[in-house]
């Protein structure tokens, strides 16, 4: 058996089989049918980062033309040259080269982040798309279908996944952990789950970097490694808020500034910590509603302390206006 103790547990533990594949079960019901009838369409699958598209697609592959796999499949990953020349020769040279596989089954191209590809090189891989439909198919991946070109879409199935829930990465968190003798606090996951906010390649990635790092997965540890704000220091800072008290909320975001987080890192950790914060529904909607204004701003490029400065003194009135 190979040797895989070096891999980042992100590869060791990359389903291979369809049946492993966690959450989006419509989707991957879906992809399960494929796998055994054998008639695979184009497919484009599309959603956020970390949760499964591409492993599904070499699952789906793999399946497929099992011991043909290496005969019959060509991947172009996102970091390959995908430039208008590669597709027209690269590509087109492996859909026309002949393999001998079982009846009914076909070549697969797989093209990871298929969003990130030029127009001019989308265009010539609709033209080799139409021109090999017989012996060879694509399956795409990408973070936004929009930006697959239409007649790319109109030719492909596609297959929408969404983010993973923080109970299905929490399961797959603690089977890896349990798999490498992490040894872990609950409040330590928690802090995985938020930070990787449904994504589970990065949840399993902080796993294993608070892990090599201090040798033990807690809050404080996983903090240590995360890039985000501090959800601690956020949750205190809507505290003081939701107290009116801007002298109080306001050493918690320079905190936050003078250790680098953007705007929008803050606004967006503060939005996702509001929405489960306990306080009343009204002083709630009137906090997301803050926030959202704020985001807008930011997002526009209006981006300074001024700004999130203002963002506390309007969450504080909010909160002042509330004891009258
Ligand atoms: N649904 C899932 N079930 C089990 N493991 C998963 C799942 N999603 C992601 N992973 C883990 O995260 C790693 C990365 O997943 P994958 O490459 O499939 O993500 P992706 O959705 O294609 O992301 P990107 O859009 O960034 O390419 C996998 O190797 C696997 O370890």
């Amino acid at each position: 058996m190979a040797d895989n103790s070096s891999l980042p547990w992100v590869e060791k533990y990359r389903p291979t089989e369809i049946k492993d594949i966690v959450g989006n079960e419509e989707t991957v019901s879906r992809l399960e049918s494929i796998s055994k009838d054998g008639n695979l369409p184009n497919i484009i699958i599309t959603g956020p980062p970390g949760i499964g598209k591409t492993t599904s697609i070499l699952c789906l592959a793999a399946k497929l033309l099992g011991p043909k796999y290496k005969e019959g499949v060509y991947e172009l990953n996102a970091s390959d040259d995908r430039t208008l020349d590669v597709v027209r020769d690269k590509i087109k040279t492996f859909a026309e080269k002949k393999v001998t596989l079982p009846p009914g089954r076909h070549k697969i191209i797989i093209l990871d982040e298929a969003d990130s590809m030029t127009s001019g090189s989308q265009q010539a891989l609709r033209r080799i798309m139409e021109i090999h439909s017989n012996t060879t198919r694509f399956a795409l991946a990408c973070n936004q279908s929009t930006k697959i070109i239409e007649p790319i879409q109109s030719r492909c199935a596609v297959l929408r996944f969404t983010r993973l829930s923080d109970s299905q990465i929490l399961k797959r968190l603690r089977e890896v952990a349990a798999f490498e003798n992490v040894t872990y606090t609950d409040d330590g996951m928690e802090a995985l789950l938020f930070a990787a906010d449904g994504d589970m390649r990065q949840a399993l990635n902080n796993l294993q970097a608070t892990y090599s790092g201090f040798g033990h997965v807690n809050q404080q540890n996983v903090n240590k490694v995360v890039d985000i704000p501090h959800p601690t220091v956020i949750k205190e800072l809507i505290g003081a808020c939701c107290k009116g008290s801007f002298n109080e909320a306001y050493p918690f975001l320079t905190k936050l500034w003078k250790e680098g987080y953007s705007s929008i890192d803050i606004i967006s950790t503060l939005f996702r910590i509001t929405k489960i914060y306990a306080m009343p529904e009204y002083q709630k909607l009137e906090f997301l509603k803050e926030i959202g204004f704020c985001n807008l701003r930011a997002s526009s490029g209006v981006n300074t302390l001024v700004q999130l400065s203002g963002l506390l003194s309007r969450l504080c009135i909010v909160s002042e206006n509330m004891k009258k």
